[in-house]
């Protein structure tokens, strides 16, 4: 980062602070130390003079007492030994004493007393103005101790003047106390000593004696008296006076001159003297505090140097900062504007009551009419009294809870109405008079792509009818209008017949143009204000509302607009160039309120529908709850078959078919359901369900795969394996894509014969798809697959088909053997069945075959083959083995 930013400064800043704190602890911190050092160089100096200085004179001492001591000895010994020889005199005795002062230098006189203290020898004695000593101290501690006395310094009675006497005792020859010697030496000499010695200028030097009395004081305190006791300073000194040590180095302040000092005590050779030296700290330590001085002036220097040099740093940075933020304030200036003027909303400020209208960005209030001016206008002279009365709803908000609040207003304008949403919020929350700013933003195309989106949710995409959803709000709804109006509203329930072939032959997208033109022709056949829906697949609902009051009106009126659909939608319709022919089933229930639930309403209809589909398609019914019931009862078929399918349920049946000899030469194979509950059930039960439901695709694979798994088992068996087997197979299962190539893998499996099995056919099957239909026939007929046409002659019969279908057999209906014995009719078409088929080069099988009258009169009319209860029914695989062995055992078969 540079420095020049600010926070480049600002770093520096940091750093120079930190720096200069750490150099001024530092430098602090070192004179701090070279300080002490110095004090404890200083102290230990004083101690070192304080020491030299006692020494010096304790030698001065030492030597002084010695020349007293000695010669107060010599005094005493002449005293003894002049009274000893008889030749003493106080004359003499005083000549001696003068004598020795002389060798005294610092004595002011010597002087001797009687054994009652009267001072009668020395210099200048005056006998007629003896003065006594009796009374003095070191007289009486003299004669009572007979030591030499260091006495407490007195005023001499002779002169006046402050002496510090040294006594000895006196004896007689006998060793009686005779009087005393004294030394007197003047104190202010030994003062002038002392003030010789360099002491500074508050030093000082005391003698005490072993009673810590003081003795001698240089310089002299005013306010202590000679001979007062002086309090042990320190254990050391205490221990010097009490005898132990000679020499004790102690510090102290003195509580009458309040200087701190440091003192040497040492006792004066072996006398009972100690002399003190003592060294104020106010002296010795006086250059100490120069340097003191001269450090916290050089610190303080420093200190300011740097304290200076950061606030130099903190100006610059601070100026920095400033202009930076000058620059970073005129570029949001500048990017505030850009920004504002980007925004393709409006802006604008208005009072808490809309008035006073500024405008934030260059954009016109777009919820404005475009050629005004709204510069200082109010709104509720520009919107209208709703917009206005929505607006300063958002604005109160706004200033009340503190936060933006949206909202959406809608404008009209010359193209039509236009929405938008408003963004308010309040500058200063706290302020009841604040201005609140508006951001407006036009949502109209928002608007119109949400209504898209909504349509779409509730249409169906193909026909762009309402959905299953819309219509069950729509339902909901009507029954609420009913309910209040007592009029009946009726739901119609539409489903194609067939579509499913049609999305299974021609493809999905040919079924996807036949339900939009179906929904097409719908809207037109209902009115505006009733609903049209698809609910999915092929499935349409109309709700028609306001019917009558009647219930018998009402349905009459419903089931003419029943009967327009069905008609109105039957016919042809052209599916991309293909024509179809649609028709359709529906079926209505009426409803008034709320007596049945939307779902209630939509199953009866959905039944009643159904009710139109089993009464043969193309048709209207009215809900019936017989049908309802007959509609569960199908659906709970449909869950058990599907159980069935995968559970393998079914069985195939074998019904004989027969030659003109009585030969048996197949077997047609005919499902049946082993019902867990119900037994046997017939195909006829199951199979327009399985068709249906789709589950005819599984259903049909296993009864192929069946017939192919006993077409390999009969292969090896001399009496089974010419037989041939036909199985049924239904028009959807035909029509699936795969369906060829399953049947070729199921040959291919079970390895067997294609010529040995025969699929039976429908005319139905053509229908919805003839070329593909036959296409897949000669795919199959290429395999060597055998085709029989089933129930010929019931449906369009068309003998264009028979010529196209590559078909190896006809059966002829059973409905026509039935009555071929009474019927003419059925009797001649049996025979055109047997002439075209002849013409063909087609086999003929006669279904039905129930007498022998029956086969009799077919074969005569040349039907070469035959089926039916006459020869034997249906029956189970082994059954049929037996049978077979049974006839072929029998000369006399029919
Ligand atoms: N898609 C499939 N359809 C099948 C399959 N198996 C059977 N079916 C179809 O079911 C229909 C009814 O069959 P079913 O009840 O088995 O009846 C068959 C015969 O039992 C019956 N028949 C035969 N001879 C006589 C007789 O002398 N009198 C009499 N009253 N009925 C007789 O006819 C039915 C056979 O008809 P058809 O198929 O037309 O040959 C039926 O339509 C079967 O097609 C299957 O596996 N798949």
């Amino acid at each position: 980062m540079a420095v020049g930013s600010p926070h480049g400064f600002r770093n520096a800043f940091r750093v120079a602070v930190l720096g200069a704190t750490t150099a001024i602890a530092l430098v602090a911190g070192l004179c701090a130390y070279a300080l002490y050092e110095s004090h404890k160089r200083y102290c230990e100096n004083a101690e070192h003079v304080a020491l030299s200085l006692s020494q010096s004179l304790e030698t001065f001492l030492v030597s002084h007492f010695q020349s007293i001591d000695l010669a107060l000895q010599s005094a005493g010994r002449e005293f003894t030994r002049l009274h000893a020889q008889g030749r003493f005199s106080e004359a003499e005795f005083s000549r001696y004493l003068i004598s020795l002062r002389e060798r005294l230098p610092f004595a002011v006189s010597v002087r001797g007393a009687d054994h009652e203290g009267m001072v009668v020898y020395g210099e200048q004695i005056d006998r007629a103005r003896l003065v006594s000593q009796h009374d003095r101290e070191f007289f009486q501690r003299a004669r009572d101790t007979g030591k030499l006395t260091f006495g407490v310094p007195v005023i001499s009675r002779l002169t006046g003047e402050e002496l510090f006497p040294i006594v000895m005792p006196l004896r007689n020859p006998d060793g009686s106390f005779a009087g005393t010697a004294n030394v007197n030496t003047s104190t202010r000499r030994m003062q002038e000593v002392f003030s010789s010695v360099r002491l500074g200028e508050h030093g000082n030097v005391s003698l005490l004696d072993r009673d810590r009395r003081l003795l001698v004081r240089y310089p002299r305190l005013e306010k202590v008296r000679i001979g007062t006791v002086v309090p042990a300073s320190s254990a050391t000194s205490e221990a010097a006076f009490s005898g132990g040590a000679k020499l004790a180095v102690f510090s102290s302040r003195n509580r009458l001159d309040n200087f701190q000092r440091i003192n040497v005590l040492r006792r004066v050779g072996d006398y009972p003297i100690f002399v003190i030296v003592g060294l104020a700290e106010e002296d010795f330590l006086a250059p100490w505090r120069t340097e003191v001085l001269v450090v916290s002036v050089v610190f303080s220097v420093f200190c300011l140097l740097t304290l200076m040099f950061c606030f130099n740093i903190r100006r610059r940075w601070r100026a920095e900062v400033a202009l930076q933020a000058m620059h970073a304030s005129r570029a949001v200036h500048e990017n505030l504007r850009t920004l504002l003027a980007a925004i393709p909303d409006s802006i604008f400020e208005v009072g808490r009551h809309g008035q006073e209208i500024a405008l934030a960005n260059e954009r016109a209030v777009n919820i404005l009419p475009p050629d005004i001016d709204p510069q200082g206008k109010h709104l509720k002279d520009l919107l209208s009294p709703e917009a206005m009365k929505v607006v300063l709803a958002a604005i109160d908000q706004a200033s009340v809870r503190g936060v933006p609040v949206s909202t959406q207003i809608m404008v009209p304008h010359k193209d039509g109405p236009h929405w938008y949403e408003l963004s308010i919020a309040s500058k200063d929350r706290d302020n009841a008079n604040s201005r609140l700013i508006v951001v407006s933003r036009d949502i109209t195309e928002r608007k119109q792509v949400q209504a898209q989106i909504e349509q779409l949710a509730f249409s169906d995409l193909l026909t762009m009818l309402p959905n299953r959803r819309l219509f069950m709000d729509r339902l909901r709804q009507s029954m609420a209008s009913s309910q209040r109006s007592g009029c009946h509203g009726a739901v119609l329930f539409l489903d194609l017949d067939h579509f499913k072939t049609v999305n299974d032959t021609l493809g999905h997208q040919y079924g996807d143009e036949l339900l939009v033109q179906v929904a097409s022709r719908l809207r037109h056949i209902v009115r505006e204000e009733d609903t049209v829906a698809r609910l999915g697949g092929d499935e349409f609902v109309v709700i028609l509302e306001q019917l009558s009051a009647s219930h018998e009106e009402a349905s009459s009126q419903a089931m003419v607009v029943g009967e327009k659909i069905v008609s109105k939608l039957a016919g042809d319709y052209d599916l991309r160039g293909r024509h179809y022919t649609n028709t359709v089933s529906v079926g209505v229930t009426l409803f008034l309120g709320h007596e049945l639930t939307v779902e209630d309403l939509l199953k009866r209809a959905d039944t009643s529908m159904y009710q139109a589909k089993n009464a043969g398609r193309n048709d209207v019914r009215f809900f019936d709850p017989a049908t309802q019931a007959s509609i569960e009862q199908r659906s709970a078929l449909e869950a058990e078959l599907r159980h069935a399918a995968v559970h393998q349920e079914f069985v195939l049946h074998y019904q004989p078919q027969l030659d003109a000899q009585g030969h048996c030469v197949g077997a047609e194979a005919l499902i049946r359901w082993h019902h867990p509950k119900r037994g046997i059930v017939p195909p006829m039960e199951f199979i327009p369900v399985a068709e249906e439901s789709g589950l005819i695709l599984l259903i049909g694979h296993w009864v192929i795969a069946e017939a192919c798994r006993r077409l390999q088992a009969w292969a090896t068996d001399p009496t089974l394996s010419q037989l041939k087997i036909a199985v049924n197979v239904s028009a959807r299962q035909f029509a699936h894509p795969n369906f060829v190539r399953e049947v070729e893998d199921l040959i291919a499996y079970f390895n067997a014969n294609p010529e040995r099995l025969v699929i039976e056919v429908t005319e139905s099957m053509l229908v919805s798809g003839e070329d593909c239909v036959i296409a897949r026939m000669n795919e199959l007929r290429d395999m060597g697959i055998g085709f029989a046409l089933d129930d010929f002659g019931t449906g369009y019969s068309s003998l264009a088909y028979l010529k196209r279908m590559p078909l190896s057999e006809i059966k002829i209906d059973r409905s026509f053997t039935d009555d071929i014995l009474t019927d003419p009719y059925d009797s001649a078409i049996c025979n055109a069945i047997l002439a075209i088929s002849r013409t063909m080069d087609l086999r003929v099988v006669a279904e039905g075959i129930e007498t022998l009258e029956q086969w009799n009169s077919l074969r005569d009319a040349g039907c070469h083959f035959a089926q039916g209860y006459y020869f034997a029914r249906p029956m189970p695989e082994a059954d049929f083995v037996a049978w077979l062995m049974m006839r072929n055992a029998r000369t006399d078969h029919p």
